[in-house]
């Protein structure tokens, strides 16, 4: 058991929606912790009930049951400025700035310890400056929100959230709006900012590959309304990554760490050897055609991949043929007229 005291801890967690009349309960008997350097990814299908606890832990909509410890204090005996020095909140839904400027906003972040016409100290203009040079905005500070782009403005309210300088930083889908560079940026950063400051940070994502790589903790969302945490790893190897996005047509595959699509296997399995990045990739082209591959070098048809004079060549052969290929389409070809 670790002595560490958690930023974030919840007990007998229920959440979900209310009316007057109904209930439902989307997920319930949550006991998670948050430790202070940790980025944790809350993963899970559509509809499992990320935003849900991420609402609920952020105190936007009431628990059905249980307590959610912010620091060592329930959640509902806090106020809200008492909340807003310990807890930030980004969320992907556009923001209604009006004329603000990205300054503007990253400034607002401070409002918690300035009040609202409260002038900032040497101290708050320090924690601007730290969370836009963290955050590379400094191109962007000058312009109105409402002229950014939807993956501009993200890095700008991240940046607000550091200015705001909080124990613990929630964010909703932080990765939504950004392509691929700027999406393993963020997730870099992330992970690079929860070592260096001792932060908390908790982001609810469809990045499966990315949470994989950069998360220290997952909180899976299963199906069952259950949530299984653990280390990446350990939960791939012990299949809960994989049944948190059951559903048919793929599978996760646990030796190269992606989801593969199922294709119908035809009946002739290929051995495949030599480069191993070669290999990856013609795996990869055969299975999608519907070629079953194996590592048995008894295999009917066998090929064999290797880079010579810095160019990649495959070989393939069965009892019947032997041919030579330079790119993967003309094994591919080749393949299938073999096998006809
Ligand atoms: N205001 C609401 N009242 C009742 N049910 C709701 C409400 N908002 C969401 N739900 C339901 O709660 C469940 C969880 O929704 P939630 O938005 O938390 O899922 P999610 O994991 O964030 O989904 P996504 O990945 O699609 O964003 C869904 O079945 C949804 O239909």
């Amino acid at each position: 058991m670790s002595d560490v005291k958690p930023f974030l801890e919840t007990k007998e967690l229920a959440i979900g929606y209310k009316t007057r009349s109904t209930e439902r309960v989307i997920s319930e008997n949550l006991n998670l912790t948050l430790e202070p350097g940790q980025l944790v990814c809350l993963l899970g299908s559509n509809g499992s009930g990320k935003s849900t606890l991420m609402r609920t832990i952020a105190g936007l909509q009431p628990a059905l049951a249980g307590v959610v410890y912010i620091g060592q204090q329930p959640l509902a005996t806090l106020k809200s400025a008492e909340l807003a020095q310990k807890l930030s909140l980004v969320l992907t839904e556009r923001i209604e700035a009006g004329n603000l400027t990205a300054l503007e906003v990253i400034t607002l972040g401070r409002t918690p310890y300035t009040g609202w016409l409260g002038a900032l100290s040497s101290a708050d203009q320090k924690k601007i400056d730290e969370a836009i040079s963290l955050t590379h905005v400094e191109d962007l500070i000058n312009r109105k929100i409402h002229q950014l782009s939807d993956g501009e403005r993200q890095k700008v309210m991240l940046t607000r959230a550091l200015a705001q300088d909080t124990e613990l930083i929630l964010l909703d889908e932080p990765t939504a709006h950004l392509d691929l560079p700027n999406r393993v940026e963020m997730m870099r950063l992330l992970h690079t900012l929860a070592r260096q400051t001792g932060k908390a940070i908790l982001l609810s994502t469809h990045e499966l590959d990315l949470a994989l790589q950069a998360a220290d903790m997952l909180w899976l969302m299963q199906p069952d309304g259950l949530i299984v945490t653990g280390v990446p790893e350990d939960l791939v190897l012990n299949g809960a990554f994989e049944s948190a996005f059951a559903k048919s047509g793929f599978f996760f595959d646990k030796s190269s760490g992606t989801f593969n699509i199922y294709q119908d296997v035809c009946t002739h399995s290929i051995c495949i050897s030599g480069d191993p990045m070669l290999a990856f990739w013609t795996k990869r082209a055969l299975q999608r055609e519907g070629f079953g591959v194996t590592d048995h070098d008894h295999a009917t048809y066998r090929v064999h991949c290797d880079r010579q004079d810095e160019a990649a060549i495959w070989q393939m052969e069965s009892a019947l043929h032997a041919s030579k290929y330079f790119n993967i389409a003309d094994l591919v070809s080749g393949l299938k007229s073999a096998v006809k």
